[in-house]
């Protein structure tokens, strides 16, 4: 996936880039600009009284493609999927799927052509950097990358980096710097790290202040891409179990990882990515123990820590035959 670092927010807390368009180059967009997005779905409702409140995310027919001419390529085509309050769904495929677009597109990072996005009922598809930077703004949807540097700003001291967020939401300083140790010790983190910067930091550190930060203003959505895939095993496990605890918050959070040994111990649901479609989606349950397509069944079967015993190695040959890979 693409690493560049993002630019300071007038807040402090680093601020995802603007959109790319599907010719890979950065676009701004003006607030009218809301493309095709936009006009297919209806925007902002609120549900009235006894009805269900919309999934916390509904991305709907997701297709994104980058580059021109015959450098084009289809990154995602025909995604769906909702995510409901307090639900964990993890995404996963191998490298190149399109795990990473589907995180950006559901950022605001990179523009789809086709498909809807909407976050808490409303649709995204068609925000500018002003109208993405409202939403994080009013905690709606936060982030966590799989270098924590991209997720922090490196200039800013770890209380620094905890408390912007909600300062920017007009929360007493007191009272933000009350919060920030709450979450500090959350992370299983002592107060001491309090006064240094990032990179005084372990990686492993880093990345927990990162789950910290995307926390620490209780949004509704956290999008994790490949959160531990840079951690040795004893931080994997430990930001594992510190995610399992604060997702019974209320907060949903998609999980993207190439790892379906990452994914399996958290999520309840489990979608699968193949060259940028969902070939599969089912409760975590369903997926390891009857996967359905043949891509999940070599994904299950690479996976040896899900079932005792690796697969044998003529059954997971007989598998790639078949997806020809
Ligand atoms: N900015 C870009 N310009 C052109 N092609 C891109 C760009 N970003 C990604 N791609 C291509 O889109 C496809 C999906 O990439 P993506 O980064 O979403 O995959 P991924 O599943 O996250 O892979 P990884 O696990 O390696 O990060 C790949 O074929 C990739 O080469």
């Amino acid at each position: 996936m693409t690493t560049e670092p993002s630019p300071r927010s007038p807040s402090g807390t680093r601020e995802p880039s603007p959109p790319e368009d599907s010719t890979g180059t950065r676009a701004q967009r003006s607030p009218g600009d809301s493309g095709r997005l936009r006009e297919a779905r209806p925007t902002g409702h609120s549900p009235g009284p006894g009805t269900t409140p919309p999934p916390v995310l509904q991305v709907a027919g997701l297709r994104v493609r980058y580059g021109l001419g015959r450098r084009r390529r289809t990154a995602l085509d025909g995604v769906s999927l909702d995510v409901a309050r307090g639900e964990t769904v993890g995404v996963i495929g191998e490298t190149g799927s399109g795990k990473s677009t589907l995180a950006r597109a559901i950022l605001g990072l990179v523009r789809a052509d086709a498909g809807t996005i909407a976050i808490g009922g409303e649709d995204v598809g068609g925000h500018n950097r002003r109208r993405w930077r409202a939403l994080r703004r009013r905690g709606v949807v936060q982030y966590v990358f799989q270098d924590p540097l991209r997720s922090l700003d490196p200039d800013l001291t770890i209380e620094d980096s905890l408390t912007e967020p909600l300062l920017v939401q007009g929360v007493p300083r007191q009272e933000a710097a009350a919060r920030a140790r709450t979450f500090l010790d959350r992370v299983r983190l002592t107060e001491e790290l309090l006064g240094r910067l990032p990179g005084e930091l372990s990686g492993g550190q880093r990345q927990r202040v990162a789950v910290a930060r995307a926390l620490v203003t209780e949004p509704r959505l956290v999008i994790l891409d490949e959160p531990v895939s840079a951690l040795d095993s004893a931080n994997r496990v430990q930001i594992l179990e510190i995610l399992k605890e604060l997702r019974s918050d209320g907060v949903a959070l998609v999980f993207i990882s190439h790892d379906l040994g990452s994914v399996a111990g958290i999520a309840d649901r489990i979608a699968v990515l193949h060259q940028g479609e969902l070939v599969e989606t089912g409760t975590a349950r369903d997926v390891i123990q009857r996967p359905r397509h043949p891509y999940t069944r070599l994904l299950v079967s690479s996976a040896p820590t899900l079932h005792g015993a690796p697969a044998e190695r003529a059954e997971r040959a007989a598998l790639r035959a078949l997806l020809h890979v």
